[in-house]
């Protein structure tokens, strides 16, 4: 209907008068922004893949403020043993500090991704720029140690991490009845582990001192059921820290593990459980110095990686090399955040590459042993509330000559009928010891030598 170069001239003419409606909008906006009277603050949930902690005091502090002002709360139970924690549940809240009015706001973008925004006057800048954020950040923290829940992480596999990185870990609260008290082991070591461990928490300052990253690391060994899993328990009750669980089969390489721990938040315990069944062969370091047979095992396992993703299975498996891992402990673990302890089990120290356990890597070696009769009583104390019974003598010589893990020791103290029966139980546990209770041990020796593993009781939470 309209002849071409009309409808070239209409289309050119709607252009330019869009360009100049978005460069009039442009203008007008840093025209009000120069004019107006207030600055703004934002503050997002996550930098790059980093979460970002600042966002997490604002949101406690201002979660926990004027609760009694509030029209909207959000109620929560933080343990089952405390009452009710009361937060507000606005988008918009007004604050007030040394007579400064300012206004938070949280925004969520088209990705799920929050980003609390702060308006305050701008002859408020600097008392809201250096003692209020200040404060904030001191008092969230402060709330959050009173309230702290602590969680258990598990990494979830890479394909299902979403496009904005929000979902590399899942978690539960973690709420585990383990305690020092209750770890039967050599009382001496229990009391060197438990020095360490406070000096750690304690030893901020110390850390700054030294020059050295807050961070400590133990390698857990020791034959199965004999309490790795529990005394990690144990540490994150006494320290009050949440747990990161790393599933590393779950992971496909390197990259991605430097990914997760760096997805790790403070004041947590970094477990590896099985160290030495959890790492990619083909990738360790002293490959070139192992003996033909070793060869050939990972000539095997290289054909079935092949083998397996040709068959698209490869996720089933992790390419995590042990170079990646001493990296990261080496590297990025020492520059990624502060007050983290990383722990490595293995039930077989022998298999484990030196370069991993070499002393410096990891802080300290724990070895969980087979039951000794000072553990057993504990374990005695523990389920039968026994302090001495007559049959501790014969319990005692037997423990010298028989190896038992404490699991097993456990199993035969725990009570079977509604009524707790010492004389029963501890003639259950000499029945055990003596081998009449043969079927136990073969299954314990068998799982042992071929790396069954026994309930682990964080993934068996999930
Ligand atoms: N030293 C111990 N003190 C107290 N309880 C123990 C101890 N060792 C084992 N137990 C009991 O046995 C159960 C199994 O122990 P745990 O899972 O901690 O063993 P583990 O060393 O982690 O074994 P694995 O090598 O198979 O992972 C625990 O639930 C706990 O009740
Ligand atoms: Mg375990």
């Amino acid at each position: 209907f309209f002849p071409n170069h009309l409808k070239i001239a209409i289309k050119e003419c709607l252009i330019s008068s869009i360009q100049q409606f978005t460069f009039v909008q442009r203008l007008s906006d840093r025209f009000i922004t120069f004019f107006s009277p207030y600055v703004e603050i934002k503050i997002s949930q996550y930098d790059g893949y980093q979460y970002n902690h600042a966002f997490a005091s604002i949101e406690t502090y201002l979660g926990e403020k004027a609760t009694h002002k509030a029209k909207h709360l959000r109620a929560s139970q933080v343990k089952e043993s405390k009452d009710l924690v009361l937060k507000r549940d606005d988008t918009r809240t007004r604050d007030e500090y040394k007579g400064v009015n300012v206004w938070w706001e949280i925004e969520t973008d088209s990705e799920g991704f929050r980003t609390y925004k702060l308006t305050f006057h701008r002859r408020s800048r600097d008392i809201v720029t250096d003692s209020y954020m200040k404060h904030i950040f001191e008092e969230g923290k402060l709330i959050d140690a009173k309230n702290k829940k602590m969680k258990l992480y598990t990494n979830n596999p890479s394909s299902s991490w979403g496009p904005n990185k929000t979902a590399l870990w899942r978690c539960i609260d973690f709420e585990h009845p383990a305690s020092f008290d209750t770890v039967a082991m050599d009382s001496k070591k229990k009391e060197e582990i438990l020095n360490d461990l406070a000096a750690f928490s304690n030893g901020k300052e110390y850390y700054k001192k030294i020059g050295k990253a807050w961070k400590r690391g133990y390698l857990l060994y020791g034959p199965p059921g004999t309490g790795k899993s529990t005394m990690i328990a144990a540490m994150a009750n006494l320290l009050n820290y949440s747990i990161y669980d790393v599933e590393l089969t779950a992971i496909k390489d390197n990259s991605e593990l430097r990914k997760l721990l760096i997805g790790t938040a403070s004041k947590s315990i970094i477990v590896i459980e099985d160290i030495d069944c959890s790492l990619d062969p083909t990738g360790q370091r002293s490959f070139k110095k192992k003996k033909k047979k070793k060869k050939r095992f990972l000539m095997s396992w290289k054909k079935e990686k092949d083998k397996d993703q040709e068959e698209g299975k490869e996720e089933n498996k992790s390419f995590v090399t042990l170079s990646g891992l001493l990296n990261f402990i080496d590297g990025i673990w020492s520059a990624c955040g502060q007050e983290r302890i990383i722990v490595f089990t293995t039930n077989h120290l022998a298999k484990l590459d030196p370069a991993l356990i070499r002393r410096g890597r990891m802080d300290m070696h724990i070895e969980l042993s087979y039951c000794t009769f000072e553990a057993f009583k504990i374990l005695a104390k523990n389920y039968l509330d026994l302090d001495t019974h007559p049959l501790y003598t014969k319990i005692e010589s037997l423990l010298k000559e028989t190896k038992i893990a404490p699991a097993d020791v456990a199993e035969n103290l725990m009570k079977k009928k509604s009524e707790i029966d010492a004389d029963g139980s501890l003639n259950d546990l000499i029945d055990a010891l003596e081998g009449k209770n043969a079927q136990k041990a073969t299954v314990d020796e068998s799982s042992e030598k071929h790396g069954i593993k026994r309930f682990n009781p964080f993934r068996n939470l999930f």
